[in-house]
């Protein structure tokens, strides 16, 4: 806590500061800073300030000066919460950049910025933390007084300890108990990255002598056969690898788990748990982190390197399994020589736990990993030490470009066409991949945007020389790209060959991999069981009462879902509209397959990877774990299995669908089904054996579909290019939607059309709409969507954005707005 009795006399200027409370409010506010805070009061620091009738927020100093506010007097700061500033004045800029850009407040931004444990506020939650034991005798009075209402009532928010300790003051003794590890605040979902841990076993030193090692076999033959074995299977097994795991010798040996304890009691094994990574290559660590780059992958670098000389972005453009995180690794290392950082960026953390271990091999303890699963006191850790330097290299989600670097030398966006760089909702829409542009050039560093299929933006960008591009053709160690056949699903029908959703063909391929006990991956881009429920009698289907959606049968519950509310409800057995008991499941998700696969293939090991099976703590991990070490036969995924996973084993994939792909209405779709088939694609045969595809399509001759089977990347970018160009879309064109929204359809229509026409004055056909989208109603509120098409060529987007911003003020003071939200969109994804 400051101490503020002994501040000098002399300071007694008055001062002012702005400030940015963590709100959707369109500015900044003015407050007054008490004489006794003058010498404390510093930008980026974090200051209590009540906003509203009652409410206290903690808010970001971004400016301090002498100047009243004009229109109002200005509240008193109630207290300094940070010594230090916690937030550096070139992140006030960046997020400045991020809300101009993307059309939203700073307040926005900070929220999305800070981890929660930093910006209290009068409804923060705070528990106490369960696994963390304490002597309360060494806590002050107002420390104990808070601990022990929490042991009364579980949770708290901040206005409560408010009216506890009858001081407004509240947030010093907080973030005390909270750097004392005492309290959380607003605990999320958590989850600390653990790495693998595997147990190795070695033989006692006194058996490398050969008379002891006999005598043990006797005895043991005679008393304990299995454990003859167990040792004969060390034994051979340590003649042909480095290390032996327990594991490998339960399944060499037929030996149980209960023989090696007992010769692990006995002291004939010695027994040691130890992290391991995932790399099957070769699981001897200090061989990894002395791998070399295969020629092509040292040309590549250095080609990278050469263009950063010249170029600010540079696009990797490597096929699958072409060993691009090796080359990420060298980067890597070459920055952090010159004692600057690097940020990771990879879409979805969780899935590459993988990544997180093979960096954790070469940059130990200087690497920061930080994402959304993690709780907050982690988050706020890892902030710390970006901000104090410790993290050399931070791994991150897209959040992470918000993190307090110091001196960044270079971003690498991993896969960077992945759609979850983009955040839909809430404000900031940002793409990370976009920011992170913005933020390396603040920093004068270099950006480095990597993917096995690009976004028609980036190779846009490459190909007309703004960026780099550097192509990296084949695999590592010369593995060919998986063999890619197409199945059509009409013809198999029509020759009666397929069992429930899967060819013959795939049937086929699924078998033999799991005889030469390989792995299988197979994708559907939907959960649950079935989407849609529908009558045979008079069509009743089932909607969400909040959305305008078809709810979702999942099996698993026996209920109807809304995927975009959450609302569940029973699975009627009559139908409610006609009392016909012929109700049919129309469609199928990822349930549904699994479900059918485990009835045609009883005997393999079958498990699922979605939003449904991944929740909770850790089950993502255990499904990859699982998959690892083989005890997976077939794993069934939507869109969470295409992203980055590098499984040696995995030789044969199957797409259950294509067409709801290749079909969805939307003008990246070729471009996204490109993306996503050749992505799953990549999964197969990364180590050795070519791997094998299987896509069951109703439109086998689909031009996307041969532009996979080719890996002709190149062809798919000039023709649907060529369509772009035609219908004024991306990259031609920059896109900035607006979503109006209201409860009441008839005022929307109303308003939306009265927004579009006041648009249209300034910006005239580059309007397009309002249109309904295609799911018209969420949680109930009515959508139209209002599109503006820029030429992305002599377009001040600055002017246009302020422009936008006029106009959608003004209609704000209109009566008609009543009720409505205004959502901008900037280069929507
Ligand atoms: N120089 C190397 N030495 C040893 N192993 C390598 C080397 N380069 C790549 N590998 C191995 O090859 C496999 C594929 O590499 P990696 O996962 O980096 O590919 P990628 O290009 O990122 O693929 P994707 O785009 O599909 O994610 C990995 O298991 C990796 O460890
Ligand atoms: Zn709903």
């Amino acid at each position: 806590m400051l101490e503020f009795a002994q501040a000098p006399q002399s300071n007694r200027r008055t001062l002012f500061v702005d400030v940015i409370l963590p709100l959707a409010i369109s500015r900044n506010y003015t407050y007054r800073v008490p004489f006794e805070m003058n010498d404390h009061i510093a930008i980026g620091k974090r200051v209590v300030v009540q906003f509203g009738k009652s409410r206290l927020y903690t808010a970001i100093v971004a400016g301090v000066g002498e100047l009243a506010p004009e229109k109002y007097e200005a509240k008193y700061i109630i207290e300094i919460l940070d010594n230090k500033p916690i937030v550096t004045e070139r992140q006030l800029q960046f997020w400045h950049w991020v809300a101009e850009y993307y059309m939203c407040n700073e307040g926005e931004v900070m929220n999305a910025a800070l981890p929660s444990a930093l910006k209290l506020a009068s409804e923060t939650k705070v528990t106490l933390n369960k696994e963390y034991e304490f002597d309360k005798t060494l806590l002050n009075d107002k420390e104990f007084m808070i601990t022990e209402a929490l042991d009364l009532q579980p949770e708290l928010t901040i206005s409560d300890i408010v009216k506890l300790l009858g001081q407004k003051t509240v947030m010093p003794v907080l973030k005390s108990l909270f750097e004392k590890n005492i309290i959380h605040i607003s605990e999320e979902v958590s989850e600390r990255f653990k790495p693998r841990r595997k147990t190795f076993i070695t033989l006692h030193p006194s058996y490398n002598n050969q008379d002891n090692l006999r005598e043990l076999f006797e005895i043991l033959e005679r008393r304990a056969p299995k454990q003859a074995d167990a040792v004969l299977a060390f034994i051979k097994l340590s003649r042909q690898q480095k290390t032996v795991t327990k594991a490998e010798l339960i399944e060499d040996s037929g030996a149980g788990d209960g023989s090696i304890r007992a010769l692990i009691d006995k002291e004939v094994f010695i027994a040691e748990e130890r992290a391991i990574s995932r790399l099957r290559y070769d699981e001897d660590e200090e061989a990894i982190s002395t791998f070399t780059l295969s020629d092509v992958q040292q040309t590549a670098l250095e080609d990278i390197q050469n263009q950063f000389a010249s170029k600010d972005v540079v696009l990797l453009h490597g096929v699958t399994a072409s060993g691009k995180t090796q080359v990420y690794i060298r980067l890597i290392e070459a920055v952090i020589a010159t004692g600057k950082q690097v940020l990771y960026l990879l879409p979805e953390i969780a899935l590459t736990t993988h990544i997180i271990e093979r960096l954790r091999i070469y940059f130990g303890g200087s690497i920061g990993v930080y994402h959304s699963r993690f709780n907050d006191n982690e988050r706020v850790e890892v902030w710390q030490k970006v901000l104090q330097g410790e993290y050399k290299v931070i791994l991150g989600a897209r959040s992470s470009v918000f993190l307090p670097f110091q001196d960044l030398g270079l971003i690498i966006v991993d896969e960077e066409h992945e759609t979850s760089y983009k955040q839909y909702d809430p404000a900031p829409r940002y793409n990370a991949r976009d920011a992170a542009v913005y933020l390396a050039n603040m920093h004068k560093g270099k950006v480095l945007l990597g993917s096995a299929t690009p976004s028609f933006e980036t190779y846009y960008n490459a190909r007309t020389n703004k960026y780099g591009l550097v192509e990296l053709n084949e695999r590592y160690g010369g593995v060919q790209l998986p063999l890619i056949e197409v199945v059509s699903i009409a013809a198999e029908t029509k020759q009666k060959t397929m069992q429930s959703h899967f060819t013959s063909v795939l049937i086929a391929d699924v078998q033999q991999a799991i005889e030469n006990k390989e792995q299988v991956i197979l994708f559907q881009n939907r959960r649950g069981y079935a989407p849609v429920l529908m009558c045979r009698v008079c069509a009743y289907t089932p909607k969400c009462i909040n959305c305008d959606v078809s709810l979702t049968f999942h099996k698993h519950t026996g209920k109807l879902h809304c995927h975009y509310c959450g609302y569940k409800e029973d699975s009627p057995s009559i139908c409610p509209a006609c009392g016909s008991t012929h109700l049919e499941y129309k469609g199928f998700g990822t349930e549904k397959v699994e479900d059918e696969l485990s009835v045609l293939m009883p005997d393999a090991r079958l498990a699922r990877m979605d939003l449904d099976t991944t929740r909770s703590r850790n089950s993502l991990q255990n499904i990859l774990n699982d998959l690892e070490d083989k005890k997976i036969d077939v794993l069934v995924g939507t869109q969470m299995v295409a992203k980055g996973l590098d499984f040696a084993d995995v030789t044969v994939i199957g797409i259950i669908n294509a067409d709801s792909l290749l079909k969805y209405p939307d003008y990246r779709a070729n471009e996204r089904s490109f993306q996503m088939l050749a992505q799953v694609s990549g999964r197969a045969g990364r180590r050795g054996k070519q791997g094998k595809v299987v896509i069951q399509t109703y439109d086998p001759s689909h031009r996307v579909i041969r532009q996979v089977i080719e890996n002709d990347y190149a062809d798919l970018y000039s023709t649907e290019l060529e369509e772009r160009k035609g219908f004024n879309y991306p990259p031609f064109y920059r896109i900035i939607n607006i979503d109006i929204k209201h409860q009441n359809p008839e005022i929307l229509y109303n308003q939306a059309e009265y927004l579009a026409n006041e648009l249209r004055k300034h910006f005239g056909e580059r309007v397009i709409g309002p249109e309904a989208p295609l799911i018209n109603r969420i949680r109930n509120y009515y959508i139209k969507s209002i599109m503006l098409k820029f030429e992305r060529e002599n377009t001040s987007m600055a002017k246009a954005k302020a422009l936008i911003r006029e106009t959608i003020t003004q209609f704000q003071t209109t009566k008609l707005s009543k009720g409505s939200i205004v959502q901008p969109d900037v280069d929507p994804y």
